[in-house]
């Protein structure tokens, strides 16, 4: 029996409280008079464990960028108890196999539950379906799909895909790019007088917009649900807001990047900088930031995406898209979002906990702090401020867009079934 009390916790930044954690789950939550290991928690925020709908782990096919220990290691410490793992590995996680040898690796770290996403077509080639109903089948019960890196840009595809998955209460989970707009690989910069001036090929808020208006059109058609990975502009936001009030099935996520980074870092060719959908200026910032706020965008999502130096130290134009997310999102969040009273620590459990659980269909995670819950826990000090320093992080890529910038909010410890999985 393994037994944990975690003393004095503001629980989700409300009243404090002893949280007695025995055998992964809650006990009790109130005063505590029995004797067990203590994690003094005066003045720490206790939130449920951080459920990431978005993350890049890099195996197999890329463990020098990261590998699902290594990755798991950084959500630990981001406070994540479980991840999604994205399927555009080598080979793409496209059958029941690929995504059940994910789901062990998760296991065999077992450090946060590995929950392996579905491709929506074999080899994210947007041609043929994938595997969808083996893979819901499998021992990794796969419910989230996406050929993210890759938008699902056939419409009869995508009719398809969704289609299938609302069998099994899956979700399409879509990268909004559509290529003849925003041609992969080249678009990189957002398309403004700033892309224009810099000399870099546009990637235009447009070709995020048509592909997100269609979607929830075909999610209305269908009766289907539909996710919007990495939402980057006010114009997305305005057309999930007007099928939220349709009653379309469509969820959104916006990243940590995109609610705080602006467009202009591009102006010095960091690649650094150079991610997927691209940084958008001030006004789309305001925009997603609101729509967080108010419900409309459901969860933040890391779209953490490791590269290796040879990846990624190239002129602007070669480098690869992505950037680190999973130490650093709480933070940012804490920063963007509380600090300036748009979100308090409940809604930041429900943007990073409980909604993403409930679209990833995790039952497990994301629930309330109460009596015969799984214990799966942050901590978070809600006053520390730190200066981000990439080469602290257990990530095994560097390609760091906060390093050296000055955030609060820090997670302090994380639980995985009331094992302790990150600080001391
Ligand atoms: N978000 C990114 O900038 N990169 C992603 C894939 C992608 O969306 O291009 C990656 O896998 O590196």
């Amino acid at each position: 029996m393994t037994s944990l009390l975690i003393k004095g916790a503001s629980l989700l930044g409300g009243e404090a409280a002893d949280v007695y954690v025995e055998d992964g789950l809650i006990r009790s939550v109130g005063p505590f008079s029995g004797t067990a290991e203590t994690v003094d928690a005066d003045g720490l925020v206790l939130l449920p464990g951080l459920v990431d709908l978005h993350t890049h782990l890099r195996e197999p096919g890329r463990e020098d960028a990261e590998t699902v220990l290594t990755g798991s290691q950084a959500a630990a410490a981001g406070g994540y108890t479980s991840v999604l793992a994205m399927a555009n590995t080598t080979p793409v996680t496209d059958t029941a196999e690929a995504a059940e040898r994910v789901l062990d690796l998760g296991r065999a770290a077992g450090l946060v539950d590995v929950q392996p996403v579905g491709a929506v077509t074999k080899g994210l080639a947007g041609e043929e379906l994938a595997e969808l109903g083996l893979m819901a089948r499998s021992r990794a019960r796969v419910r989230v799909f996406s050929d993210d890196g890759k938008c699902v840009a056939d419409p009869r595809v995508m009719r398809r895909a969704l289609e299938y998955v609302k069998a099994f209460g899956g979700v399409v989970s879509q990268h909004s790019q559509d290529p003849a707009l925003a041609p992969y690989g080249s678009a990189c910069c957002h398309e403004g007088q700033l892309s224009g001036e810099l000399g870099l090929p546009g990637w235009p808020s447009v070709a995020e917009e048509t592909i997100v208006a269609r979607d929830v059109m075909l999610a209305r058609h269908t009766g289907s649900r539909v996710h919007v990975a990495h939402v980057s502009t006010a114009g997305s936001v305005e057309v999930v807001r007007w099928a939220k009030a349709q009653g379309i099935a469509v969820t959104a996520e916006v990243t940590p990047h995109h609610l705080l980074l602006t467009t202009d870092l591009l102006s010095g060719y960091d690649p650094t900088y150079k991610v997927n959908p691209p940084l958008r200026p001030a006004e789309d910032v305001e925009a997603l930031r609101a729509a967080l706020a108010d419900g409309t965008i459901d969860a933040v999502a890391t779209d953490h995406a490791p590269h290796a130096r040879h990846d990624k130290e190239h002129a602007f134009v070669d480098a690869a898209f992505g950037m680190l997310g999973l130490e650093t999102a709480l933070p940012v969040v804490a920063t963007v979002m509380v600090e300036s009273g748009l979100l308090d620590w409940a809604g930041v459990a429900r943007v990073m906990s409980v909604n993403p659980a409930a679209i990833a269909g995790l039952d497990r995670h994301g629930r309330p702090l109460a009596e015969g819950e799984p214990a799966n826990l942050t901590l978070v000090d809600p006053s520390a401020s730190y200066v981000v320093d990439r080469e602290a992080s257990l990530s095994l890529s560097r390609n760091n867009p906060w390093h050296g910038r000055t955030v609060t909010g820090r997670v302090v410890g994380t639980f995985l079934r009331g094992r302790r999985t990150f600080g001391s």
